[in-house]
Parts: structure tokens; C-alpha cells; sequence
């Protein structure tokens, strides 16, 4: 067992496949973002068959527990414990019971015989840091973000903090999971040097059942599915596949978890399929400070799908031909960039200072140029049409996917140069807006795309818009890490380098 281990897992954004992807029948683009978690754990000196959890961004935020293996394994949280985490509690407790199953009791009653310490931070993307820009009077630019201590604290309670709409459970169950079977001997840490394998798959198996559990709800899972495996074009599991382990009490005592979250039990039956965006363009996202009740949208869209079965089945059939049709078209931007990447450049710088409307009238191009800049006006126009008919579907299910503050806040985006396409992720609402921009590989200063989005941003006066750091992260998911490698993480956990 090495003395330190670091798992992290990224945030997610749900560019497309909202709604649809909670069924099996269609898939969703799902991009990881760079703002990740991190999971730090080390031996204790707290005495055996104790762990510690703390989440030094916030008060009130130390967990201890005491583990007990007779007659079975059981995870006791403190008396003293002044608050208490579901989320962690509960991955303690089906984690470190898996791990009994898999190498047996004693193997395991050994890896806790000094007790561990575990600290979790989250990026700071993950919480609003309006509060912290103001404090130092900064605007809310991207800039200013970057200013910001690394894995800042927050100042509050996690009850109370304003969360931005990243993922920050998933990426934590997936970060502390991931890390235990790691530390604990049950995986090895090279299943997170390679992007698929069995290893990872039951780390992802384990982390979708104990996010369920602990959100008492069973979603998608595309949240969890990014920070495991990063972007792709995701499609559900069925969710049978765990349906006896989820009880009433989420703190039961399951049986055997091992056989159904093994990477060998073929009912986990989602799909992975590669995706990433395509080169010289970068996700833009925003915090919009007015905030969305996600299950209840769910709900009352999933009662009018259920109750107009045609109008409905029409406007899924629709959306996800649109959906495939933006994947397949981002993706084909990346095949042109590798046979002509001279063109492709060419053309993103080009089209980088023009609004969308203008891209394709320059009859001057070549052949290949001409290919390119068709494919990006393509893109846009799909994502415009999606947008259309995510707010069309809102009106029809009476619920504010797109409501009319957000599209005026998004058309004023979409039409300005560089601007390849946007909407607000995932179930919509209020709460958060995604762009996609080109990213030319020279323009004059202040001239990027991005640029003109954050001026758009810093003056929006309808609604309070927030720019998060977060771009699409490089790395596919969950990623083993050293903890003196990654700015700010070993001051943050207060633990020691090795
Ligand atoms: N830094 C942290 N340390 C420990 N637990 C955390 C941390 N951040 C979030 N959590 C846990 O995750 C829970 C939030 O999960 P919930 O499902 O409500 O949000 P979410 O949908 O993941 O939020 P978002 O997508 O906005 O990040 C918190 O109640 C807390 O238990
Ligand atoms: C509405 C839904 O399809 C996506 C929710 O995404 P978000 O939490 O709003 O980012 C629900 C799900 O996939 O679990």
C-alpha cells in the first residue's frame, strides 16, 4: 500500500441528449471539464480501524468514522461528529465492503490498521466564487478567476454553498471511490493509466450504484460516466442492473455487492463511445445566478412525455437526429484538421473574426477550406436547431428548459464572430449557459472569441453571468495524480508530500 494515493475526476456539461439520454434508445454528448476533483489519502496516526474525511474548503466539514468487521463490516460515523455526508458516508461503507468481498476481511482489516486520512477538495469551479471576486473587488472574468487561491475555501457550510452545476458529486464519489480501491490494494493504480479496461469499469460500475444510492434517485448516470471516462457519446445503463441493491435504507447492509458491480457482469450495458471537440475551438461556460430544481424539471417532462406519447415521441425522434447529427459533425471537423491541418487553421482564424452568417461567402478558398467552413456553419446551425426544439419541447411540457432570459442571453451570444454554437446544458433551466468558440491559433489581442464572450458577460445587465474556468479536460477521466504535481493541493489538504 503506497504511503500516499490521488485520484481525481472531472465535472461534466451535457452539450446535447438532455432528457433523451435517461433513455436507452438515444445518447447524449457529454464533455469533461478540466475543474476536477481530488481525492487525497494517506495512513493515519489515529489509531486503527479509524477514518477521517475532511473537506478543508469548507466549515464544519471533518468526518470521522469507525470501522467495525465483526460480524461484518460495518462504517460507524463519530458521536462527536458535528455534521454529517451521506455521499461520503456511503462510499466508505460500499467501497470498503466490496473491498472485504474482493481480497477478504483480514487482506483488509490490515490496510486500516494505522486508520487512513482522506481530504477531498474540488476545484473552484464547482462553487460560485462570486463571493470572492467581490471580496477583492475583481470582475468576473477569466482572469480573475485565475487569481484565485487554488481549492479556495468557501467560507460556509457545504449546505449553504452555492453549487455551479459541474458535477460535484459525481466527481466526488468517483474521486474518493476510485481512490479507496486504489489505496486499499483492490485495484491497481496503473487501471488509471490506460483510458477503458476492467479496472476502471468496475470503479465506474461502484461509483454509478453508490451516487444512486446516495442521490436516492436513479438518473442517466452521464455524470458519473464523464468522471470516470471523460468525454464521450454516452448511453444509459439499465437500471434493473442495480435495482436490488437499491433499498429503502441507503445505510442497509447490501449483500454481495461484488458479483453486480463486477466489470464481468454484462447487464451494466451503458456505452462509451469516443468523442472529443474538435481542435483550435474551447467550451465557455457560465454560472447564472438563478438557479434550477433539476429532478422537478425531470419530472414534469417525463409526466408530458408519458402523456402525449406522439407529440412527444416526434419531438425526442427529432432532437436526437439533431443530437447525432452535432457529433458527427464536430467530429468530422477533427478528421478534416488531421488530413489538412494548414487549411484547417487557416479557416478558424478566419472565420474566428466574422459572425456565422458570413462564414461561407468567401469564394476565394480553396477546395479544403471551403469543406471546413461549411462543416463549422453546419455545426452551428445543428446547435441552433437544437436549442429551437429544446425550448419548443419546454413550452409543450410547461417547464423553462430555454426560458426567454436565457435565449436572449445565448442569442446575443451565438450571433457574435467565432461563436460556433451554445444552450444551456443538461436539463436546462436558469441555472448555467455552455458555448463553444473557435480558438484560433494566433488573433490580435483581446480579438478571441473568448474575448468578446466575457465582454458580454461582464456587461449582461438581464441576468447575473458568471464565467467558470472550465474547459474541456485533455485527460479521459478519472486520473491517478501526485499530490505535488497539482498547484495548491498539498497546502489546500494540509498533508504531506509523498
Ligand atoms: N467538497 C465536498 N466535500 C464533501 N462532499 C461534497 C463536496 N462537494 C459536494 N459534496 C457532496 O455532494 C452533495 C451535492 O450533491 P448533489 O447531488 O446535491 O449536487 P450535484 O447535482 O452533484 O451538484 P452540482 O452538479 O451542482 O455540482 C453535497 O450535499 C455533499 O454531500
Ligand atoms: C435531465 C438529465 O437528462 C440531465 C441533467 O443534467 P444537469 O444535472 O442539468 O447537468 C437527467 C439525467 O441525465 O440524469
Amino acid at each position: 500500500m503506497s504511503p500516499t494515493t490521488v485520484i481525481s475526476a472531472p465535472g461534466k456539461v451535457l452539450i446535447a441528449g438532455g432528457y433523451l439520454v435517461l433513455d436507452p434508445a438515444y445518447s447524449g454528448i457529454v464533455v469533461s471539464t478540466s475543474s476536477r476533483f481530488y481525492t487525497v489519502i494517506q495512513p493515519s496516526t489515529r489509531g486503527s480501524n479509524t477514518v477521517q474525511v475532511r473537506s478543508p474548503q469548507f466549515k464544519n466539514s471533518t468526518w470521522e468514522f469507525s470501522l467495525s468487521f465483526d460480524p461484518f463490516l460495518t462504517v460507524q460515523p463519530r458521536e462527536e461528529n458535528t455534521s454529517k455526508n451521506k455521499f461520503v458516508h456511503l462510499a466508505l461503507q460500499h467501497t470498503i465492503s466490496l473491498a472485504c468481498e474482493a481480497r477478504g476481511v483480514p487482506a483488509i482489516q490490515e490496510s486500516f490498521a494505522k486508520g487512513l486520512d482522506i481530504a477531498i477538495v474540488g476545484d473552484n469551479d464547482f462553487y460560485s466564487q462570486r463571493a470572492q471576486l467581490a471580496a477583492q473587488n475583481l470582475p468576473r472574468t477569466l482572469s480573475s478567476l485565475s487569481s484565485i487561491q487554488p481549492f479556495c475555501s468557501q467560507g460556509v457550510t457545504l449546505s449553504e454553498v452555492h453549487k455551479t452545476g459541474l458535477g460535484s458529486s459525481a466527481a466526488l464519489i468517483t474521486s474518493l471511490v476510485s481512490a479507496l480501491l486504489v489505496h486499499i490494494g483492490v485495484i491497481p493504480s496503473s487501471a488509471f493509466l490506460e483510458d477503458q479496461g476492467k479496472e476502471r469499469q468496475l470503479s465506474h460500475n461502484l461509483a454509478q450504484f453508490i451516487h444512486c444510492l446516495a442521490q436516492g434517485k436513479v438518473g442517466s448516470g452521464f455524470d458519473v460516466s464523464a468522471a470516470v471516462f471523460g468525454s464521450h457519446l454516452y448511453t444509459r445503463f439499465d437500471p434493473t442492473v442495480i435495482a436490488s441493491l437499491m433499498g429503502d435504507d441507503p445505510m442497509a447492509r447490501t449483500k454481495s455487492i461484488l458479483p453486480i458491480v463486477s466489470s464481468d457482469n454484462k447487464s451494466w450495458n451503458h456505452r462509451v463511445e469516443p468523442f472529443r471537440l474538435p481542435p483550435l475551438t474551447r467550451l465557455m461556460l457560465a454560472d447564472v445566478d438563478a438557479g434550477s430544481d433539476t429532478p422537478s424539471l425531470v419530472g414534469k417532462v417525463l409526466k408530458w412525455r408519458k402523456d402525449n406519447e406522439a407529440k412527444a415521441t416526434a419531438v425526442w425522434t427529432t432532437l436526437d437526429q439533431l443530437n447525432q447529427s452535432l457529433a458527427f459533425t464536430l467530429t468530422s471537423l477533427s478528421t478534416l484538421f488531421s488530413k489538412d491541418p494548414a487549411s484547417y487553421t487557416a479557416v478558424v482564424k478566419f472565420i474566428s473574426s466574422l459572425q456565422p452568417l458570413q462564414w461561407t461567402a468567401d469564394p476565394s478558398r480553396s477546395a479544403g477550406q471551403t469543406e471546413v467552413a461549411n462543416r463549422f456553419y453546419e455545426a452551428h446551425n445543428i446547435s441552433q436547431a437544437i436549442r429551437k426544439n429544446m425550448k419548443e419541447m419546454g413550452e409543450l411540457a410547461g417547464v423553462p428548459i430555454e426560458p426567454e432570459e436565457q435565449t436572449r442571453l445565448l442569442d446575443e451570444c451565438c450571433s457574435q464572430a467565432g461563436v460556433i454554437g451554445g444552450g444551456v446544458p443538461g436539463a436546462g433551466g436558469y441555472d448555467a449557459v455552455w458555448l463553444l468558440v473557435c480558438e484560433p491559433d494566433e488573433c490580435r489581442a483581446n480579438e478571441y472569441p473568448r474575448d468578446r464572450i466575457e465582454r458580454v458577460w461582464s456587461t449582461y445587465k438581464d441576468l447575473d453571468v458568471s464565467p467558470l474556468s472550465a474547459e474541456e479536460s485533455m485527460a479521459k477521466g478519472a486520473r491517478l495524480e501526485s499530490i505535488g504535481e497539482i498547484k495548491g493541493l498539498q497546502h489546500a489538504t494540509q498533508l504531506l508530500v509523498g
